[in-house]
C-alpha cells in the first residue's frame, strides 16, 4: 500500500526544503522533557489526570495546533527505556504507519516496550515481525489461508454463540440489568476458537477457567498499558506500570492453553508441516495461540461492546430501521448467513461506522525505515531514520478534514451515495477497509471475519428484538454495556 504522505522533498529558491505538497519542511515540535521524571509525569497525565484524548489534544494545543508532535508514551520508567515518540494525530500523517515501505514494525506491536518472549514459547509471534522479514510471509501465509478456509464456519458458529449469549440475557433480564461484557467475554472465546479450528469449545475442554487463563495471559502482556482495572490508582500505577509481572504467574495457564490448541489446531499444523513452510510445528503452534487469543479474541472482546454501545445510544428509531432491513432480507426461521448480511446496506454501514469511530486497536507504532518527510494537512516535518512513530487511531479516523461530522456516530454514513468512498479512510485493520491482507503487508488477516461477525451481531440482534436499552460506562479499553430492557421481536411475540 502506498501512503498519501511523502518521504522526499525539494528546495525552494531560498534553499528552504519543501515537501511534495509545497510545505516548508520543519522539525517536529514538542519534546520529551527531563529524562525519567517527564515520562513518569506524562504517564500519570495520560492515565489518571487527563486521559488519552485530552493528553494528545493538550499537546497539540501547546504546539500551536501541530498534529505531528513529540510526546512521551506510557508505560515509561522502569519498563521502557525510551518513551519518546513522534505522534501522528491526523488522518494524513497517520497514513505513514500503514505504509510498509516507510515503517519497520519489528517489536513495535505493543509500543515502547516488548513483552518477554517466554510468554510465547520463546518465539517472536507474527504480529511482532516486520513485513520484510521472510518468517513474516511464511507465517502470515498460513493465517491468511486459515481465515479464508474457515469463513464458511463463521455464521453457524457465531449464530450458536449469539443464541447462547442472549438466552442467558433473556433468562436474567426480568430480575435486573444484565452485563453484556461478561457474556461476550465467555462466549466469544468459544466462538473464536471453534470458528478458527473447529473441535471442542475451550470452555468444555478446559472447563470454566478457560477464559480466565486466556485473560490472565493477555494481562501479563498488556499490563504496562492497561489502566482503570485496580483501585486506588496509585496502587494500580505501582503494580501494573512500574515493573514487568513475571512469567511464572501464568506458566501453568499458558501450558494449558497451548495443550488445548495443539489438539484443536492439529489439522492446521499437519497441513503446514506437509507444505514445508520453513516454520517448525512448535513455532507455528505458539503463533496460533497468539492469533486466536491475542489477535482475534482480544479484538472481539473490545469490538462487540463498542458496537452494542453505539446501537444502544442510537435508540429505537435506528433499531426499527435495522429490524425492517434484516427481516425483509432473511425469511423467519432460516439461518442468517454471511452472504445474507452482505445484502444489508444499513447493517453494513453501522458496523463500518462503529469500527471508524472506535477502532478497537487504538495505537499503532512503527520505526522510520529511513529519513522521512511527513505531511499533515497543513505542514511537513522531518523525521529521522529509526525514530519511533506512533498514531492514536481515533484521532485519524475522526479527522474532521476527512469525514463530515467526524466525531458523531452516523449510522448511514456508508449507505448514502458515494459513502463507500470513505472506506479508504477506515483503517481499524491496520490498512484500508477496501484493501487486503497479504504476506507482504501488516494488515489484519481476520478483517473479513471481523466485519462478518459485526454484521451477524447486528442482524441477529434485530431479528430477535424490536429494540433494547442499555447503560454504557466508557472505560479506556472497552465500554461496559449493561442491558436494562429488551423488547422481543413483535413477530416472535405473536
Ligand atoms: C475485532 C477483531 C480484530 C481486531 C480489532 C483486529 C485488529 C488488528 C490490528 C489493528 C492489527 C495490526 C496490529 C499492528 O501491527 O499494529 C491486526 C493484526 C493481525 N490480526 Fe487482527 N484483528 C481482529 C481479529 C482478527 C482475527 C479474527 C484474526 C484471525 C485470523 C486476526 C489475526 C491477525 C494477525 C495474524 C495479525 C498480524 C498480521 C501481521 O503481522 O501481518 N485478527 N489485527
Amino acid at each position: 500500500m502506498t501512503s498519501k504522505t511523502a518521504s522526499s522533498s525539494v528546495a525552494d529558491e531560498a534553499g528552504t526544503k519543501l515537501s511534495p505538497s509545497g510545505f516548508p519542511v520543519k522539525e517536529v515540535p514538542g519534546g520529551y522533557g527531563v529524562p525519567f521524571f517527564s515520562p513518569l509525569k506524562d504517564r500519570l497525565d495520560y492515565y489518571y489526570l487527563q486521559g488519552a484524548e485530552e493528553y494528545f489534544r493538550s499537546r497539540i494545543a501547546r504546539n500551536g495546533g501541530a498534529t505531528v508532535v513529540r510526546v512521551n508514551m506510557p508505560p515509561g520508567p522502569f519498563i521502557t527505556r525510551d518513551s519518546g515518540v513522534v505522534a501522528l494525530l491526523d488522518a494524513r500523517s497517520f497514513a505513514v504507519l500503514l505504509d510498509d515501505a516507510k515503517v519497520d514494525k519489528t517489536d513495535t506491536l505493543d509500543g515502547t516496550f516488548m513483552p518477554s518472549l517466554k510468554l510465547f514459547g520463546g518465539y517472536r509471534p507474527l504480529a511482532f515481525l516486520d513485513a520484510a522479514d521472510p518468517r513474516h510471509a511464511a507465517i502470515k501465509g498460513v493465517v491468511i489461508r486459515l481465515a479464508v478456509a474457515r469463513m464458511h464456519q463463521v455464521a453457524p458458529t457465531f449464530n450458536a454463540s449469539f443464541g447462547a449469549m442472549f438466552d442467558a440475557v433473556d433468562a436474567s433480564i426480568d430480575s435486573g440489568p444484565v452485563q453484556f461484557n461478561k457474556l461476550n467475554q465467555h462466549h466469544m472465546f468459544d466462538f473464536t476458537c471453534c470458528a478458527l479450528f473447529g473441535g471442542t469449545q475451550p470452555s468444555k475442554a478446559m472447563g470454566d477457567g478457560a477464559v480466565t487463563k486466556a485473560v490472565k495471559w493477555l494481562l501479563l502482556q498488556l499490563h504496562p498499558i492497561a489502566s482503570k482495572v485496580i483501585k486506588p490508582w496509585p496502587l494500580e500505577d505501582l503494580l501494573l506500570h512500574t515493573f514487568r509481572l513475571p512469567f511464572f504467574l501464568v506458566r501453568r495457564d499458558y501450558a494449558a492453553l497451548t495443550a488445548y490448541f495443539a489438539e484443536a489446531a492439529a489439522a492446521v499444523l499437519d497441513d503446514a508441516e506437509k507444505a514445508q513452510t520453513g516454520i517448525s510445528r512448535d513455532e507455528l503452534l505458539h503463533n496460533l495461540v497468539f492469533v486466536a487469543i491475542f489477535n482475534a479474541y482480544g479484538g472481539f472482546k473490545i469490538f462487540l461492546p463498542h458496537l452494542v454501545k453505539w446501537l444502544a445510544r442510537a435508540g429505537p428509531a435506528l433499531h426499527a430501521r435495522l429490524a425492517e432491513e434484516v427481516r425483509a432480507a432473511v425469511p423467519n426461521g432460516s439461518e442468517i448467513t454471511v452472504s445474507d448480511v452482505d445484502k444489508m446496506p444499513l447493517v453494513k454501514s453501522v458496523v463500518w461506522e462503529a469500527l471508524r469511530v472506535n477502532p478497537p486497536v487504538e495505537f499503532q507504532y512503527g520505526r522510520a525505515r529511513q529519513d522521512l518527510v511527513i505531511e499533515s494537512h497543513d505542514a511537513a516535518y522531518r523525521v529521522r531514520k529509526g525514530e519511533m512513530l506512533f498514531g492514536y487511531q481515533p484521532m485519524a479516523t475522526r479527522d474532521g478534514r476527512v469525514f463530515k461530522d467526524a466525531g458523531e456516530f452516523v449510522p448511514e454514513r456508508f449507505v448514502v451515495a458515494g459513502g463507500e468512498r470513505g472506506l479508504g479512510n477506515v483503517v481499524w485493520s491496520n490498512g484500508a477497509e477496501d484493501g487486503e491482507a497479504a504476506e507482504g503487508n501488516k494488515q489484519c488477516p481476520g478483517k473479513d471475519m471481523v466485519v462478518a461477525v459485526g454484521r451477524l451481531m447486528v442482524a441477529q440482534l434485530f431479528r430477535r428484538y424490536d429494540t433494547f436499552a442499555a447503560d454504557v460506562k466508557d472505560l479506556p479499553l472497552e465500554p461496559i454495556v449493561t442491558f436494562t430492557s429488551l423488547t422481543k421481536a413483535s413477530s416472535s411475540r405473536e
